[in-house]
């Protein structure tokens, strides 16, 4: 099913939760609504779900007026963070429970619901704990029986919200792959809620970040990354150094210092926000140019050195990034001065607009 939203708007009382969202959802992407609490996911995909309506905006869901469309006839399967399993049904029944309360017209014979529970149960790496009760499963299966009881009405969409939000670490992991796995094989629309920027960009086919109920960029998880479209979307997406700087005549300047110059780039003068990426910087000899800054702290973060830095000219702390052996040869520890320079540089500008420099 595709999905087509206009200038979506929702109120609760007096508070603006959603800010007039434009969104494409195309059949058999996987789509994350990514954002920092609050930002609105789970509203609109209340809205999408029929469980909620907007103050104003239009959908339509292949071409047909969503509104119109009752929740039953949504074909959205849902699934929540706090797995809301029937606790004095099996796994079995759990899955079978959509397709039993059905309208005897449209109810599949006890035969076809036995056969379709048990290839969904297999599925879902289940079916040798069908007899079991929900007490009697780890939370990642509770999640997964939950899953195939999404999935059981056949749904059009698959709506999911923070589904693994209660699970460890290494749980997640798994299951996330095995998610992905899922919407391919069942060739599903999926829409998937999350606060972890992580899990977006591994999961999704396009990332819609979402801030104070609007949408700053609706991209590929690459491109969310390397080309954010917004300070917001740089900030909240991996890791970031941030300047308040001044550019003149091409060069950017922060305090007395100079961060990069570019005279070629056509970049307009006046304030800006500069961004470098911790894995961007160059750390020099103290006699080369640059900006002079002291090594405060170097943590192992697994396949890479993390150093923290302080720059003398103003109070500002930054960090970067080296893989182990560039560490060795540059034999950096605590205390070492060093200058810095960027490698790429990201700069938005007056009124937002972005320029990617990238120094040689
Ligand atoms: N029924 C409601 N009544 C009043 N305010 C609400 C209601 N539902 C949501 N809100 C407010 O709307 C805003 C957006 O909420 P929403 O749940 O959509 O955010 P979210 O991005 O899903 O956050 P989280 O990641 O914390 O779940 C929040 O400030 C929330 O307090």
């Amino acid at each position: 099913m595709s999905i087509e939203l206009r200038g979506i708007h929702k109120n609760f009382r007096g508070f603006t939760a959603l800010d007039g969202i434009d969104l494409d959802i195309r059949e058999g992407e996987f789509l994350a609504l990514l954002g920092p609490s609050g930002s609105g996911k789970t509203t609109l995909l209340r809205i999408l779900a029929g469980l909620d309506f907007p103050d104003s905006g239009s959908m339509l869901a292949d071409g047909r007026d969503l509104s119109a469309i009752s929740v039953r006839e949504r074909g959205v399967g849902l699934v929540f963070q706090h797995y809301a399993l029937f606790r004095h049904m099996t796994v079995f029944e759990n899955v079978a429970f959509g397709l039993r309360v059905r309208a005897r017209r449209e109810r599949p014979s006890k035969i076809e619901i036995t056969k379709r529970v048990t290839e969904l149960l297999e599925r879902v790496q289940l079916a040798d704990l069908a007899k079991r009760f929900p007490a009697q499963l780890s939370g990642g299966q509770r999640q997964r029986v939950a899953l195939a009881r999404a999935l059981a009405v056949e749904p059009k969409i698959l709506l999911l919200d923070e589904p693994f939000g209660a699970l460890d670490a290494q749980v997640r992991k798994e299951l996330r792959r095995w998610l992905r796995h899922l919407h391919e094989e069942m060739k599903l629309t999926s829409i998937f809620v999350t606060h972890d920027q992580e899990e977006a960009l591994e999961l999704s086919d396009r990332v819609v970040v979402m801030n104070r109920g609007r949408i700053e960029q609706i991209d590929t998880p690459e491109r969310v990354y390397d080309e954010p479209a917004t300070p917001f979307v740089y900030e909240f997406i991996g890791r970031a150094n941030r300047f308040e700087c001044r550019i003149e005549h091409g060069a950017v300047h922060v305090g007395n210092e100079i961060l990069c110059s570019d005279s070629s780039s056509n970049l307009p003068d006046g304030a800006a926000l500069a961004f470098v990426r911790p894995q961007h910087w160059r750390l020099l000899a103290p006699i080369e140019p640059g900006l002079a800054a002291t090594i405060s702290h170097i943590y192992a973060a697994g396949s890479v050195f993390r150093i923290e830095l302080k720059i003398a000219a103003f109070a500002q702390t930054l960090e970067a990034e080296l893989p182990p052996a560039e560490l060795h040869r540059l034999a950096l520890q605590q205390g070492s001065s060093v200058k810095l320079r960027p490698q790429e540089l990201t700069l938005f500008a007056a009124n937002d607009q972005r320029h990617i420099l990238r120094p040689t």
